[in-house]
């Protein structure tokens, strides 16, 4: 065995594992990334990349098949396999920044081997022993299988093999209506499919009741089903006959994709031999990220908070402090967004109204502003969409937007919170005309019309100014 001694040794190449190894060496660390299957992790390979690359063919065909503007909509001859190729391409574009020439060019070591701990100060990969100063896990999430009878006796999809499709498929079951179920639903119900989600509670129950409803609604009207509170209790069937069995009735498909969360990837990492405890949510670790042993961190999804590529990258920012110069760090959450990429989007940074009112009760105030009041929506027919800012003591503490570019627009609410700003600071804002950003400046004059078109004292000065102007 090869041993090689280093200062930081990441394990996963994956959205987290990448932007800490570029960050880390470019310091001037010596660094070690193992990885074991494919450079770029889920993001590039089974998840963020492929998944918007389909959505983007979609929404192509969607925008044919329903015209608009005064432009009749024509039927749209859809090509699964071209729409496949267009993700794969996508893929293959983007590998280049991902790959172990660019890290290796960078002065990273790249090892291709899955890799485990042997004792609390070592970790094995590939015929080598590394040792090093700081361990950082990278190693992400897999999809998790529930344990419905019949399962695993029919062939299924996850969205590890859903882009490897070349032929589009009939009438595809959904099991799960979070993120991941409501993404492909939309996706393959534009592409032609018969779709039908199956969800055991609401879908998109993370979101705001309301603006999830002007999603699920559009989807519906699209012609995607979705059937909510059904938990399959059994399933059977074979390639291309597959039935889901509900408490509502069996639900009829030809291909079924499993789409009901996912679970920390931590079962090759031999965690006990390094004294590294994990809950079921991922591996323990306290706010600065560091696990039950001192030397190793954990960023992204491992860490069993927010699955989201952002905050892989931004995790990989926290623990380069302490990993690379002692300095303490500390991981937050109330500054990060999540975007649903259906059309139309659905974003969230900070508290829901409900989650909001739970923790302020009356001192909350909500600010609201619906894009049916905003001339670019008018001007381009998408008006369904709305804005709702909670707001605490002047300042937003959450933002939930749904409507088409709703993912852009909640960047400014994303600054907003990370930098304390106010709602006086949005409102002085002058936003180009026309834009949909004008709905968050709508919004924050929503919070402040009361307060300058309700007041007496307000009115009262203006008379006595206007009488002593000359
Ligand atoms: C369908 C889908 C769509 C998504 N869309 C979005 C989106 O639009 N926006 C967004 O922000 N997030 C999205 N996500 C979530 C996002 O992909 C993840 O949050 C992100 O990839 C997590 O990054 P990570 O670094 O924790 O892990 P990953 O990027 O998954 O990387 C982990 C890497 O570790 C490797 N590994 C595992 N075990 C070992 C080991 N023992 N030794 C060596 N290597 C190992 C794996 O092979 C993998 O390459 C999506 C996920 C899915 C599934
Ligand atoms: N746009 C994005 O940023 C994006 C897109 C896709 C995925 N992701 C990330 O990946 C994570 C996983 O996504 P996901 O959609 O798989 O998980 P999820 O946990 O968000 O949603 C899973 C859904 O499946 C339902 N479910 C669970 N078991 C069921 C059963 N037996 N029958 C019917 N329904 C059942 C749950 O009630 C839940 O609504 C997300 O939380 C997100 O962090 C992000």
């Amino acid at each position: 065995m090869a041993r090689i001694r280093t200062d930081l040794c990441i394990l996963g190449a994956g959205s987290g594992g990448l932007s800490l190894a570029a960050g880390a060496v470019q310091m001037g660390a010596r660094v070690v990334l193992v990885e074991g299957h494919r450079m770029g992790g889920d993001c590039l390979n089974y998840g963020c990349v492929p998944s918007k690359a389909l959505l983007a063919a979609a929404k192509q065909a969607q925008s044919m098949r329903q015209g608009g503007c005064g432009i009749p909509g024509v039927e749209p001859q859809i090509d699964y396999a071209a729409a496949m190729d267009h993700v794969q391409a996508a893929i293959a574009t983007i590998a280049p920044h991902d790959s172990v020439e660019r890290f290796e060019g960078l002065g990273v070591r790249v090892i291709q081997a899955w890799g485990r701990f042997l004792n609390p100060r070592e970790v094995e990969a590939g015929g080598h022993v590394i040792r090093a100063r700081r361990f950082v896990i990278a190693t992400g999430s897999r999809p998790a299988i529930p344990p419905i009878p019949g399962l695993d006796t029919v062939p299924y999809l996850t969205n590890e093999t859903l882009f490897d499709l070349r032929e589009r498929p009939g009438h595809l079951l959904i099991l799960g209506g979070g993120p991941i179920g409501m993404e492909m639903a939309q996706a393959h119900r534009r592409l032609g499919a018969e779709v039908t989600v199956i969800e055991a509670d609401r879908a998109l129950n993370r979101e705001d009741p309301e603006l999830a409803a002007i999603v699920l609604d559009r989807l519906r009207a699209e012609g995607v089903t979705v059937i909510e509170g059904a938990r399959a209790d059994r399933v059977t069937g074979e390639a291309g006959a597959i039935t889901v069995e509900t408490a509502q009735g069996p639900i009829r498909g030809t291909h079924l994709l499993v789409a009901t969360g996912r679970m920390p990837a931590l079962d090759r990492l031999n965690l006990a031999a390094a004294g590294i405890e994990t809950t079921h949510a991922g591996v323990k670790v306290g706010p600065d990220l560091r696990s039950t042993n001192r030397r190793v961190y954990v960023t992204g999804d491992a860490a069993g908070g927010m699955q989201f590529t952002h905050v892989a990258g931004y995790h990989a920012g926290v623990v380069i402090r302490p990993i690379l110069l002692g300095l303490p760090a500390r991981a937050g959450t109330a500054h990060i967004p999540r975007v649903t990429y259906t059309d139309p989007e659905l974003a969230q940074i900070g508290p829901t109204e409900a989650e909001a009112r739970a923790t302020h009760g009356p001192r909350l105030e909500i600010a609201r502003f619906a894009f049916s009041g905003n001339d670019r929506a008018i001007a381009t027919g998408r008006t369904e969409g709305l804005i709702k800012v909670m707001v605490v003591r002047g300042r937003p503490i959450g933002v939930s937007i749904a409507g088409e570019g709703a993912g852009d627009l909640i960047g400014l609410w994303a600054l907003a919170l990370a930098n304390g700003l106010k709602m006086a600071d949005i409102a002085k804002m002058v936003a180009p005309y026309p834009t949909l950003g004008e709905v968050s400046k709508r919004a924050a004059g929503a919070y402040f019309s009361p307060r300058l078109f309700e007041n007496p004292w307000v009115k009262r000065a203006v008379r006595i100014t206007q009488r002593l102007l000359p």
